[in-house]
């Protein structure tokens, strides 16, 4: 009963068209992800501090649920994610005493987990975020490479390619992502590069680039996107962006006051989508999905980051899940 043209259809011989799901969203944006969408991520249930609260304790109940939707949709399912450095439980990186845990046990750790959960849908997810965001966003320091964490700390850089061998071991058949955001940015884009590139020097088993996208009314510049797209690219390897949003407001705008989205910020996320979507379009050789990190306005990250409790209109689709100007904008490209 929508009238409007379904973004799957207009979209089937460019790519994917994917949104971030919760057990919450599969219910109330049910019909809405059924009649758009051919591709589904869990926004948090497949997260190592989700499924994997206790060393001897997985809690699959919530992936399971969206695992489940996916398989009756006959919709593709990225897992998202293994290792990254927010969403984990402190557990994996503590000894018995409460110390800082030895290299070889963290590792071994990552190998449970990653058998468990990667076996546990290997019937149903096409494509794993392995690592996510482990490049640094430091901009002060041009030698900055790897984001300083725990997992760097205990394991040294050979924690990321150990990750994806892992994830290889458990399904030959998933195609695996490094993931990241600002991934426009010109130095944060070469060493995302140069990672990439090292690890298939290495003869990692990694497939794709994910770009997560979550950008706004102003930046990056087209550009800066057609660049990144550009180097990625040269990678010889397939590129998805993972986590689209387009916010009405710039990163570093804190004002709180809107109770709607005014008709600029409308019109001109309607020349901005469109905008991405002739280039994504133009790039379809080497974009193989493009999965929005939510579907529609009635529910975002956004409305809890950078500031929590301050709403966003971020997506195609209105808080009643209407098809907006930025919908349209889109619908008429290919
Ligand atoms: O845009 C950012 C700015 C700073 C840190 C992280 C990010 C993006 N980080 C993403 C956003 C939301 C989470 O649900 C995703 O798992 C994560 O990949």
């Amino acid at each position: 009963f929508r009238e409007e043209a379904s973004l799957k259809e207009l979209y089937k011989d460019a790519f994917h068209i994917g949104a971030a799901v919760s057990p919450k969203t599969i219910d109330s944006q049910r019909s809405l992800l059924a009649y758009h969408f051919n591709s589904l991520t869990a926004e948090n249930e497949m997260k190592f501090s989700s499924v994997h609260p206790q060393k001897e304790l997985y809690t699959f109940d919530d992936a399971d649920a969206i695992a489940s939707f996916a398989r009756e949709q006959g919709m593709a399912l990225r897992g998202h994610t293994l290792v990254w450095h927010n969403q984990t439980p402190d557990w994996l990186f503590e000894n018995e005493i409460g110390g800082l845990v030895e290299r070889d046990v963290l590792l071994e750790r990552l190998k449970a987990h990653i058998e468990t959960v990667v076996g546990r849908y290997k019937d149903v997810i096409y494509a794993w975020d392995v690592v996510n965001e482990v490049i640094s966003d430091d901009a002060d320091d041009a030698n900055a490479f790897l984001r300083p964490s725990k997992w760097l700390d205990i394991a040294g850089e050979g924690f990321i390619a150990k990750a994806f061998e892992f994830a290889h071991e458990a399904d030959p058949q998933a195609l695996l992502f490094y993931n990241d955001y600002n991934e426009s940015d010109p130095h944060k884009r070469e060493r995302i590069y140069r990672l990439v590139r090292s690890l298939l020097d290495q003869g990692v088993p990694i497939h794709g680039v994910g770009l997560q996208a979550h950008w706004n009314l102003y930046d990056p510049s087209m550009d800066d996107m057609r660049a990144g797209i550009e180097r990625y690219a040269q990678l010889g390897l397939q590129l998805q962006l993972t986590e689209l949003d387009v916010s009405v407001f710039r990163f570093e705008d804190r004002r709180t006051d809107l109770v709607q989205p005014s008709q600029e910020m409308l019109e001109l996320q309607g020349e901005r989508y469109e905008s991405i979507f002739r280039l994504l379009h133009e790039y379809k050789e080497h974009i193989s999905a493009v999965t929005f990190w939510g579907a529609a306005d009635d529910y975002t990250w956004l409305d809890n980051f950078p500031i929590r409790g301050r709403k966003n209109w971020p997506f195609l689709f209105d808080e009643l899940h209407r098809p907006k100007e930025a919908y349209q904008r889109v619908a008429r490209i290919t």
